[in-house]
């Protein structure tokens, strides 16, 4: 099949959308990728509605993701199915659930295509984290760079990510195939403090982080937070570490760059021990890899290999996109997409709701 998939990251940048061609287990080609943009009204409208469950600024977002979606996915052509991921508001899988915005049924109406979304619901329902789905995707990829032995995924986004993968498993939600779980904050902080500090959208190569010191102390409080005691799966919300905040707001405006950056390679070196066995190399996505001070640290700090997915021929900019075209195709199919490795989810489940042209009866 030809899907399309599209992300709305954490990082609220802006929407990626991506092509691939598979029958939801393997990867068989990569397609046209492109990227839109938030404009600064709507990036505003949807920071309102962050941490809310409901109401007029969450309605006001859902249609800025709608109308952003529906604008970038109708130019792509030949397509089977979308897997639209929507925008994370609110992600609490113990309490009230995840919410992300943007209605799949209004967008198959305007593209004419049918269209999975929801795609976290229903692993929350059944007990799991309902976060990272991505691991399955970076399953696919693993057999698809013909990896031999066990590797690392870790996506860098507004909240990082990591994925164990051991290739030699006959499939991803085999016992043993996966290790997933988000590994603390990662740009979220950073880009906040430079908007504050600076009205800058992101620390730019890194190079206010550079020109700082790390507060050590800082950091050490921040490891000793709960969510690194908890062992995986697990997951986390944008703003679940919002005392990091607080804790860098007297520092300058470099030193507080350099230790929210070492914070985030922190919570990944934590991460790392996790791992069921030594991986052969550490694959990293997402826009952090583009942050040299962030992958220097995390290099310094892990013992594999640390290299952008680049490296194995694969595109970090449009990996997550990728993963929810490939998941889409999984709920088409009727095949899992996460499982008790992955999320914590009580046994492997499909999450997704697959939505069609004319279904959508307005009331
Ligand atoms: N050149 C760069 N220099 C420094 N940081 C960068 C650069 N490019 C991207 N980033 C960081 O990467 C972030 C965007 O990453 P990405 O698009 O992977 O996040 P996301 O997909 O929105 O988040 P998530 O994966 O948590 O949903 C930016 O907000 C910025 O912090
Ligand atoms: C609830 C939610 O949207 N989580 C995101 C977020 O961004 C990174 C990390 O936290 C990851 O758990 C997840 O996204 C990726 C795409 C995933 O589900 O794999």
């Amino acid at each position: 099949m030809r899907a399309l998939g599209a992300m709305s990251g954490t990082s609220l940048d802006g929407v990626d959308a991506a092509m691939i061609e598979t029958d939801g287990e393997t990867v068989t080609g990569f397609g046209e990728a492109a990227y839109r943009p938030y404009s600064d009204d709507e990036r505003a409208v949807l920071r309102a509605a962050l941490g809310r469950w409901e109401g007029p600024e969450v309605d006001a977002a859902a249609e800025v993701v709608e109308t952003a979606h529906a604008e970038l996915l109708a130019t792509f052509e030949d397509v089977d199915v979308v897997g639209f991921h929507g925008q994370t508001l609110a992600h609490d899988p113990r309490g009230r659930g995840t919410l992300q915005a943007g209605d799949g049924r209004l967008l198959a109406e305007v593209l004419g295509r049918p269209v999975v979304w929801d795609f976290r619901s229903a692993d929350v329902r059944l007990g799991g984290e309902g976060a990272p789905l991505a691991p399955f995707f970076h399953f696919a990829l693993a057999r698809h760079v013909g990896a031999a032995a066990p590797l690392a995924m870790l996506n860098l986004g507004g909240v990082g990510n990591l994925t164990w993968i051991d290739p030699a498993a006959a499939r991803p939600e085999d016992t043993g195939a996966l290790l997933a779980f988000d590994t603390g904050p990662a740009n979220a902080p950073i880009d906040d403090l430079v908007a504050r500090r600076t009205g800058e959208r992101r620390d730019e190569g890194g190079a206010l982080a550079a020109a700082g010191e790390v507060d050590e102390r800082i950091v050490e409080r921040f490891l000793g937070h709960a969510y690194f005691y908890r062992m995986p799966p697990k997951s986390l919300d944008r703003d679940a570490f919002a005392a990091l905040a607080e804790a860098v707001a007297p520092l300058s405006d470099a030193d507080a760059a350099a230790t929210l950056t070492a914070c985030a390679a922190a919570g990944v070196m934590r991460a790392m021990e996790h791992c069921p066995a030594p991986p052969e190399r550490l694959l990293v996505t997402g826009g952090g890899r583009h942050n040299p001070v962030l992958m220097a640290m995390i290099e310094a700090g892990v013992d594999c290999p640390v290299q952008p997915v680049e490296a194995a021929g694969l595109d970090g900019d449009m990996l997550e996109a990728q993963a929810f075209a490939y998941l889409a195709v999984r709920v088409a199919r009727g095949l899992p997409t996460s499982a008790p490795g992955t999320t914590g989810v009580r046994a492997a489940v499909g999450g997704g709701t697959l939505s069609r042209p004319g279904e959508l009866v307005v009331a």
